[in-house]
């Protein structure tokens, strides 16, 4: 028990936990989704294996207050209070140019996150948090922050450069970042392995959770990605828009009077699926919805897998040759019609999907899902937890 690691994964709307060690049998995780929503929940293991479901829902008040990270963060720490782990390693989304790897967190770490929060505002704020919830009740361990924004670190210059003036980079860092890196490295790593050529050839990736994004990776290195100085940039996501025309900001100051604060609140938190929809900014209710007839959930599917078709084509310049796709995230994993829809986009592809293997793959399952002539499509359920853990103990010197 005294090996594991302590792995907090806060995304936008969600948490993920884990305990992950080699005294563990199984993990010891769990995941908190849809904060700062009536239907937050939480769910989980237990040490001796059952599992607990908890709603945060106020059945006898129902003008209480959604459920929020910290909310779910107190919850989270009050099931593990009874483990002693060996360090606790947090994502954190954004390293900005300072961090391009992993780093032990100390005063001046938390100061350089803090500093980079207005860059991503829906979740550098909720990984200091649970930065700060485990220093106080593990004052003693190390922790170490893993960076999204870490792994396109090798994107080359025609990649992360935006086509504004020279001085807004060289003097303020504007450029293209990325984000989910843990995620992209993991499932293409994982991917190039199954297909017998570990870390080779050149994939496109599709990370669809509540946020989303592709990346196109060569050689086990990320060479582009959708998202940019923020989270914000690309395909169009649970409650972000992804990429709009950058007048639209002139627009709506112009003629609604709009301030930028206000303009960016609501591209980041009422736009995308939810926006779209008028319904919801979960992938799971508008394919339900969409099936019996609500036609703004159908038009947010088709934007939705449109959108992310035309960036998997725009990703693709990346890679002198496409050896696979691979989707992950909760909808990449889940959703079968999203990705028959999205490679029915992509005919030049020269991709076939299977239909039995893709309809065969969610709830954790991996594998392959095309027939056998083309680039490979893959279905790989995510590991940034696993991740985050190993690179903990890696940057601790920490053995297994
Ligand atoms: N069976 C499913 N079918 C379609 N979408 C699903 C399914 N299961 C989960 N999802 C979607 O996955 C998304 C959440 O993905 P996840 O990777 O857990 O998010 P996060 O970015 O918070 O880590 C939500 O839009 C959810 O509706
Ligand atoms: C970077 C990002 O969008 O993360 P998430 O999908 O967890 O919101
Ligand atoms: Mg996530």
């Amino acid at each position: 028990m005294s090996a594991c690691i302590l792995v907090i994964n806060s995304g936008s709307s969600s948490i993920k936990y884990a305990l992950i060690g080699t005294g563990l049998g199984t993990r010891i995780a769990g995941l908190a989704e849809n904060l700062g929503t009536a239907q937050a929940r939480i769910k989980g293991t237990q040490a001796d294996g059952s599992t607990f479901n908890h709603s945060f829902a106020d059945s006898a008040n129902p003008q209480a207050k959604p459920a929020s990270h910290a909310d779910a963060l107190q919850y989270i720490l009050e099931q593990l209070s009874d483990y002693q782990p060996a360090a606790i390693g947090h994502r954190v989304v954004h390293g900005g140019e300072k961090f391009t790897q992993a780093v032990q967190i100390d005063a001046q770490v938390m100061t350089t996150i803090r500093q980079t929060s207005a860059l991503a505002p829906l979740h550098n704020p909720a990984n200091l948090l649970g930065i700060e919830a485990t220093l106080a009740l593990f004052p003693n361990l190390l922790q170490v922050a893993v960076f999204d924004t870490a792994f396109h670190q090798s994107m080359p210059p025609i990649a992360y450069r935006y086509a504004i003036p020279e001085n807004l980079y060289t003097d303020y860092a504007v450029r293209r970042y990325g984000f989910h890196g843990t995620s992209h490295a993991y499932v293409s790593q994982r991917a190039s392995t199954l297909a017998g050529m570990p870390d080779q050839g050149g994939w496109l990736t599709a990370h669809l959770g509540n946020g989303c994004s592709t990346c196109a990776i060569w050689n086990g290195q990320s060479m582009d990605t959708s998202m940019g100085l923020t989270p914000l940039e690309g395909v169009v996501m649970g409650t972000r828009s992804g990429d709009v025309d950058p007048g639209l900001h002139r627009f709506l100051a112009d003629n609604l009077g709009w301030s930028l604060l206000k303009i960016d609140e609501v591209l980041n938190r009422d736009s995308g699926l939810l926006g779209l929809s008028g319904l919801s900014n979960d992938m799971r209710t508008l394919v339900d919805a969409a099936q019996q007839g609500h036609e703004k959930a159908q038009l947010a599917v088709d934007v939705f897998c449109y959108r992310l078709a035309k960036s998997l084509a725009a990703m693709s310049c990346a890679l002198p040759t496409l050896h696979g796709l691979i989707f992950t995230g909760g909808i990449g994993e889940n959703a079968a019609d999203i990705r028959t829809k999205t490679i029915g986009l992509l005919p030049h592809f020269g991709c076939t999907l299977d239909q039995e293997q893709n309809q065969r793959m969610y709830a954790g399952a991996e594998g392959r899902i095309d027939v056998g002539q083309g680039p490979q499509i893959w279905v790989i359920p995510t590991d940034e937890e696993g991740r985050i853990a190993a690179e903990t103990r890696q940057v601790l010197g920490l053995t297994n």
